[in-house]
Parts: structure tokens; C-alpha cells; sequence
């Protein structure tokens, strides 16, 4: 069987060693310091467990290859984890190796992906490939030191929620098959907490977290400080219930299946998410540099349009408006922006 991860970043790093006992795991590589440090080390690569004493183990996987000198003429199972804006593009050069039986596992944080393979890609729908949807609370990331190497550090246990995302998502209630397939089923015996839902159960548990991320990787940007600074503080709460409610009020709109869904009504309370967002954020992976502060500090584009952008669009989509998400956005840009300017001048 051939699997392969595209953007064998932190997450999908983490993601690949739970499966690289069981599989033969290939990363889809475009940096070639990265291809030439896996070779000088077999194709082994180490995850330094922060939350277990710094417990570090090894990982071997079959080979890392750019996209265009993948072996196989066929992927069968993809794990997609690059960066919500990078999807598209990364996985054009992939698109003639995957076919309708292909699987691939989105991993990411943010909301919005699907639609965009749907509507850019793979807009017929009887030849789409079978899309999985990955919820994942882990926290990772890279020392510096480790920099072009596949070591990373687990910085935070989390869960790792996945469903199938219905080929047509005008036809929600069609029949998954997800129980059948083998590389899901790995995941699910891996030691990564790894459990799997019905879409519509996802969908509530891809928003609980979309708002985490809204709260967290933002404010950690703009503000630039490792998760558990922002705890305890009064603004923090005040400024997390904000984005929060908005954020629900809009979001049950834009997704009308949340007004009877069971688990909706239990879970996304505005209490209730904020005190969930400060547990992922504080407890969780209070150690953690969120993922998006890491791309602001090196000057990389951020997913700041899946996450609250996601919220300003299904607002402005659904005729209400999202003030403190739009202004949470533009002030994300513009420390982004901040940062590259003073780099320029330093340069
Ligand atoms: N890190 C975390 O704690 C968490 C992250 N997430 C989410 O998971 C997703 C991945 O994040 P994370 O792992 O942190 O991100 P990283 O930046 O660590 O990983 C993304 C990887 O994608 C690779 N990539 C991008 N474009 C291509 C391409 N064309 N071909 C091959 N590889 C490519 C990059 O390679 P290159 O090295 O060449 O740049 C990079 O290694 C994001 O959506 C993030 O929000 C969710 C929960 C926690
Ligand atoms: C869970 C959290 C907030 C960890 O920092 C995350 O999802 C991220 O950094 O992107």
C-alpha cells in the first residue's frame, strides 16, 4: 500500500510515527536540506515527549520524495497536513496519482479546506477521492536547532478526532465507510488518542476547536508569548468570551445542523468553550508557541483566513457581520506585516 504525507511538518511528523511501525510512511518533500538530513540518518527522525519528562523516541519511515519522483503511480492513502492556504497548490503536482479510490486525511486546524478542494479540484462529484477530516489537540513544534531535520517536539497530549466527509456535501446523511480502512484503523490503535465520528458529530467538535485556535493562536501572535502567558487575566477572559460568542452566534447560522444536533447543544455554550479553550491553551499546551505565532515569528504566511477569517466570511455569507473577528484579523496582519518590514530594515 502506498501512504503518503504531504507536509510532513510538526503535526504531520507526529502523525506519520504513530503509523511508521505498521506502514511503509513516505513524506512528499520540497526542501532539499530536509531530503538530505533524513538520508544521513536512514530516514529516522525523533519526537521529544515535553508532557513525559522529555521522553524521546525514534521513528523510521520507507523514504521521502520530492512530488514530482514519488515511486508509485498511485497514492493510496494521503495525509494531508500542510498549512490550510498551502493546500490547493501542494497538491496539484500530486493530482495525476490520485484517483477516486484514493484517501486522504486532512489534519489541520481552521475550517474551510473541503469546500475549496471541492469547488477548485475536484468538482465532480463522483470523482472524488474519499476525504477524511482530522480535529487534532496535540501541540508541536521545533526548537531551533532542529531546524530542516524531522525532529520535533510533542509539546502537548491531546486527542485526534476524524470522519468522513461526505462525498457530496449536499447529501450529508450518505453512508461512511470509515470503520473499513486499514491506515485509519491504525491510527485509532496508535498511542495518539485517536477516536472516529460521524460528519455531523465532527463538524461540532472542528468548531469547539476552530474557536480555540480563534482565541489562542491569535492573541499568542499579536501579542507574541508562549500559550500559558496569556493566562489568568481578566482581559484574557473578557477578550476569548468576544470571539467566542460572536463566533457561535455566527457559526450556528452559517451551519443550520447545529440547531439539532445533540452534541452541539451540550457542547458549544459560550461557558462551556471558553472554558474548553482555556483548558487546550493553558493546561493542555501551556508550554506550546502556538503554530501560527511560529509563523509570524519567521515571517511565513499565516491561516488567519481559515480560523477567524473563516468566521468573518460565513458572517459576511449570511448577511451579519463579525466585528471582533475582522478586527482580531487585520491586527494579525498587521503585526505580520510589522515583522517583515523590520526584518527588511535589519537587513
Ligand atoms: N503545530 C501544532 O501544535 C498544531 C498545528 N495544527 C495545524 O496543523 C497544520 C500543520 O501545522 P504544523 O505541522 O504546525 O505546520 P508546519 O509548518 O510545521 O508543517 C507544514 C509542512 O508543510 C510543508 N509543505 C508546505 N508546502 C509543501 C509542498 N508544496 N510540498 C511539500 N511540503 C510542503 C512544509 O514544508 P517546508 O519545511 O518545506 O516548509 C512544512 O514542513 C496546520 O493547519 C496547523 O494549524 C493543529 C494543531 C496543533
Ligand atoms: C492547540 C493549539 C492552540 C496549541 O498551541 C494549536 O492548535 C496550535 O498551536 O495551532
Amino acid at each position: 500500500m502506498s501512504v503518503y504525507v504531504l507536509g510532513a511538518g510538526g503535526v504531520g511528523t507526529l502523525i506519520a510515527s504513530s503509523l511508521s511501525n505498521a506502514l511503509k510512511v513516505n513524506f512528499v518533500v520540497r526542501n532539499t536540506a530536509k531530503l538530505n538530513n533524513l538520508a544521513k540518518t536512514n530516514n529516522t527522525f525523533a519526537i521529544k515527549r515535553l508532557y513525559d519528562n522529555n521522553k524521546t523516541i525514534k521513528y523510521t519511515i520507507n523514504g521521502a520524495f520530492p512530488a514530482d519522483k514519488l515511486p508509485d503511480s498511485k497514492i493510496d492513502f494521503l495525509l494531508i497536513c500542510v498549512k490550510t492556504f498551502d493546500t490547493v497548490k501542494s497538491l496539484t503536482p500530486l493530482l495525476d496519482k490520485i484517483t477516486s479510490k484514493t484517501r486522504i486525511l486532512l489534519v489541520q486546524n481552521g475550517m474551510g479546506v473541503v469546500d475549496e478542494l471541492y469547488s477548485k479540484i475536484w468538482t465532480n462529484v463522483d470523482s472524488r477521492p474519499t476525504i477524511y477530516q482530522g480535529v487534532i489537540s496535540h501541540g508541536v513544534w521545533q526548537s531551533p536547532e532542529n531546524h530542516d531535520t524531522y525532529n520535533y517536539n510533542h509539546a502537548g497530549f491531546g486527542y485526534l478526532k476524524i470522519c468522513q466527509v461526505p462525498r457530496d456535501l449536499q447529501n450529508i446523511t450518505a453512508k461512511d465507510t470509515i470503520e473499513n480502512d486499514d491506515v485509519i484503523r491504525e491510527l485509532v490503535q496508535s498511542d495518539l488518542n485517536v477516536s472516529t465520528y460521524s460528519y455531523e458529530e465532527l463538524l461540532v467538535y472542528q468548531i469547539q476547536k476552530l474557536l480555540v485556535n480563534c482565541c489562542m493562536n491569535s492573541t499568542t501572535s499579536i501579542v507574541n508569548c508562549i500559550n500559558y502567558k496569556l493566562a489568568d487575566l481578566e482581559e484574557t477572559d473578557a477578550l476569548f468570551t468576544s470571539i467566542v460568542s460572536e463566533g457561535l452566534n455566527v457559526l450556528k447560522t452559517a451551519y443550520p445542523v447545529l440547531k439539532t444536533s445533540p452534541l452541539a447543544t451540550e457542547l458549544l455554550s459560550v461557558e462551556k468553550e471558553v472554558k474548553f479553550v482555556k483548558h487546550v491553551g493553558f493546561t493542555i499546551n501551556s508550554k506550546n508557541s502556538t503554530s501560527m505565532r511560529q509563523d509570524v515569528l519567521n515571517l511565513r504566511n499565516t491561516e488567519i483566513d481559515y480560523i477567524n477569517g473563516h468566521i468573518v466570511k460565513k458572517a459576511w455569507e449570511s448577511g451579519m457581520t463579525a466585528p471582533v473577528n475582522d478586527t482580531i484579523s487585520k491586527l494579525l496582519k498587521i503585526k505580520l506585516a510589522v515583522n517583515r518590514r523590520t526584518a527588511q530594515e535589519k537587513a
